[in-house]
């Protein structure tokens, strides 16, 4: 007789806890029983047999009469589509923007017109060099992508976390991102601007100096999304009802304040965890620990820009916060994450050309460029205009026009009439009163290919930013272009380089130079307009300066052993979530420890996987014969070291000595190690955490 149509013998076997039927060739089949719906194919048919394809006999040919076979491979050969050639590599959530006040007297942008209005919002998170695979904590500027969904369209603030930019003019963006991806003959290096074509096209490209400063500094490498400012970088205005404007610049501000990693940790964490930024964002918001940033803009006139120092259409340069102070007017509450990667995250389309009523460009000529670009890159990379109909993009307010057909239209015109003007009265019309309106800028001038003169000032804002620096910041710096610069083969290149550090800060020149062992200075730079020395520091430019004072949001891994004080434990971690922390056990099993008074610890890592790099601070609760174990254990070797190394705070038990002192840590050296003999030193090892490093550290350790 003929076999039924599915293969299976149908008889039961158990795989630890299935319950499953074992087919003809010994392979396994989950039935649907019950209320588990039944497996169809894309166009609904029930599927009887997901495990092999239809054949000839047993050991046949496969037929091309299987439809659920072909609509199976065919959909997963074309599941992946063009990554972004740019910003690859991110990561979105949702939530909402809340308006504190009414801004009615700048802009008639509806989400400005009342207060607590709540706005729907998705943020994409990014790097913009690597590709979407890369790992997270990449030196590297991050994209901070934003769009509202207000009452009247789409509005994207499509920024980055640093305020400036590369370059001043759009049309050299296919150059700065050739040079800084990987090399074209070799394809490598992936994710990283440590390489000579990178540093070739900087070199030659003095209006990069300001921008280099910021992406050498600890911006850079952020220790989390939730921890760095976002900026929309140019100039933009807002429209009032009269039309009157006023230039706008956006700034995002954590609340959780700002905060990144040494690079020496960041190097180490892209090995132990790729996905870290990723992580902490899905941690935070399963958590319910909702990240949170304030919208501040700078507010200005046509006479201030016509009286600063800078062109405020240059997007190389920024207006310090000293010189003009951002106003909140609300706050972006991320509080969901995407239910499908793929559906959200990927497919969502940022484009700066999306702005709402009441909010309009400047000439920016970098902005200009982007405007256009970014619609293009959506049609490529999505593969049809019709990627608004995609729930991600689509506007939340009713829209109503005239674009139909092409490739997977969702929604067409309704109706007999697609045209306007029309004599049946059917569809939507302009409106002049409500529609967008552009500022009516008066235009004159010769059509020419020329940068303005007015940009021509390449170094002082990047002195500027140099000096508004604390001591480890600039440090930080000079180590970071040592490193990139090292990776350069190309010795005229690193010359060059060390001739524009000259025209920001001889010191830093002298440093780098150094370390680089390029013995005879170059001569500064040709500058196109000597460089500034009046600049007042800007204090708003340094993460250090601005702390949080607060250890909230941050992470502290503890290192336990068999035979660890359970109770300690105990109030350590009630200490560190009072203080609106997270506490990660580490443990030479993953399993856990069974603690002195017989209870168990569960741990969340075994040591291989936990070490300290993922942590913002660490505390080892030990027993003596559990420290003197891991002291044989590399990975609790590097455990603390690297802890110390980073100048993380360290809390630890008496029992933990062996450990310290096989991973050549004095106990007594600074004030950040911190002896866990009493609750009173819990309070203290919390209250130095707030500080995040012990910064002085760093000359000790030489990083
Ligand atoms: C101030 C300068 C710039 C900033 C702040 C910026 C920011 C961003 C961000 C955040 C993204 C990622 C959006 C996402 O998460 O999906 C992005 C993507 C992109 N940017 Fe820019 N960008 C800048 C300059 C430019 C310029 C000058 C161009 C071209 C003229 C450009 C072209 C692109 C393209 C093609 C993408 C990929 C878009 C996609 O496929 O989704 N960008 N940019």
């Amino acid at each position: 007789m003929a076999k039924s149509a599915r293969q299976s013998s149908g008889t039961p076997a158990t795989i630890h806890d299935q319950k499953l039927e074992r087919g003809n060739g010994g392979e396994l089949h989950q039935i649907a029983e019950g209320d588990t719906p039944v497996l169809t194919t894309a166009q609904g048919v029930p599927v009887a047999d997901d495990q092999n394809t239809l054949k000839i006999g047993e050991r046949g040919p496969s037929l091309i009469e299987d439809f659920h076979f072909r609509e199976k491979i065919f959909h997963f050969d074309h599941e992946r589509i063009p990554e972004r050639v740019v910003h690859a590599r991110g990561y979105g959530a949702h939530g909402y923007f809340e308006t504190y006040e009414s801004l009615a007297k700048y802009t008639r942008a509806d989400i400005f017109q009342r207060a607590g209005e709540k706005t729907p919002a998705f943020v994409r998170f990014s790097t913009v060099a690597g590709s979407e695979g890369s790992a997270d904590l990449a030196r590297d500027v991050r994209g901070f992508a934003v769009k509202l969904y207000t009452k009247e369209g789409n509005w994207d603030i499509v920024g980055n976390n640093i305020p400036v930019f590369f370059i001043q003019d759009a049309i050299k963006f296919p150059d700065i991102i050739h040079s800084v991806k990987p090399e074209p003959d070799r394809g490598f290096p992936q994710a990283a601007s440590a390489h000579d074509t990178f540093w070739d096209f900087i070199s030659l490209t003095p209006e990069s100096m300001h921008m280099i400063m910021w992406v050498m500094s600890d911006r850079a490498i952020p220790r989390s999304f939730r921890f760095m400012e976002g900026f929309g970088v140019h100039t933009f205005r807002f429209l009032n009802a009269k039309d009157e404007s006023t230039f706008v610049k956006f700034h995002w501000k954590p609340k959780l304040g700002l905060q990144s990693v040494v690079w020496n940790e960041a190097l180490k964490i892209n090995g132990a965890d790729p996905d870290f930024h990723r992580r902490d964002l899905w941690d935070a918001i399963q958590s319910g620990n909702f990240p949170e940033w304030e919208l501040r803009v700078q507010l200005f006139d046509q006479d201030f820009a016509d009286s600063f120092d800078f062109d405020v259409l240059d997007p190389t340069k920024l207006i310090p916060e000293e010189v003009i102070a951002p106003i909140a007017l609300g706050r972006l509450v991320l509080d969901r994450m995407p239910d499908n990667l793929f559906a959200e995250t990927e497919q969502v389309a940022f484009m700066t050309q999306n702005v709402p009523p009441g909010v309009d460009f400047s000439n920016d000529p970098l902005l200009q460029g982007r405007n256009f670009s970014y619609l293009d890159t959506q049609i490529k990379r999505l593969g049809s205009t019709n990627f608004t109909h995609l729930p991600i993009n689509a506007p939340k307010c009713p829209f109503h026009h005239f674009q139909q057909d092409g490739h997977m239209a969702m929604r067409n015109p309704v109706g007999r009439v697609n045209y306007q003007p029309n004599s049946f009265g059917e569809g939507p019309r302009e409106s002049a009163q409500r529609g967008f309106r552009s500022f009516p800028e008066a235009m004159d001038g010769q059509k020419v290919r020329l940068r303005a003169a007015s940009f021509a000032d390449h170094y002082s804002q990047a002195r500027q930013f140099f000096n508004s620096q604390t001591a480890p910041e600039q440090k930080h710096i000079g180590m970071a272009l040592t490193f990139e610069l090292s990776k350069v083969e190309t010795s005229v290149i690193r010359e060059r380089m060390i001739s524009h550090l000259l025209n920001i800060d001889e010191g830093l020149a002298e440093t780098v130079a150094d370390k680089l062992g390029i013995k005879e200075l170059p001569k500064p730079a040709d500058a196109a307009v000597a460089p500034r020395d009046d600049l007042e520091p800007s204090p708003a430019l340094s993460i250090l300066a601005n702390g949080p004072d607060s250890f909230a949001g941050r992470k502290v891994g503890v290192l336990v052993s068999p035979g660890a004080d359970a109770s300690l434990l105990k109030k350590l971690r009630t200490a560190i979530e009072k203080e609106g922390a997270t506490v990660e056990v580490i443990a030479p099993k993953v399993g856990g420890v069974e603690a002195a008074d017989g209870t168990m610890i569960a741990a969340k890592h075994m040591i291989d996987g936990g070490p300290s790099v993922l942590f913002d601070a660490v505390a080892l609760v030990l027993s003596e014969e559990g420290a003197e174990r891991l002291a044989g254990e590399a990975a609790a070797r590097d455990f603390v070291a690297d802890a110390f190394a980073h100048c993380k705070f360290i809390a630890f038990t008496p029992g933990a000595a062996p450990l310290l002192r096989k991973a050549g840590v004095d106990p007594k050296a600074d004030e950040g190690l911190i002896g866990l003999g009493d609750a009173k030193a819990i309070a203290g090892f919390i209250e130095s955490c707030r500080k995040l490093r012990l910064w002085s550290r760093e000359t000790a350790v030489k990083l």
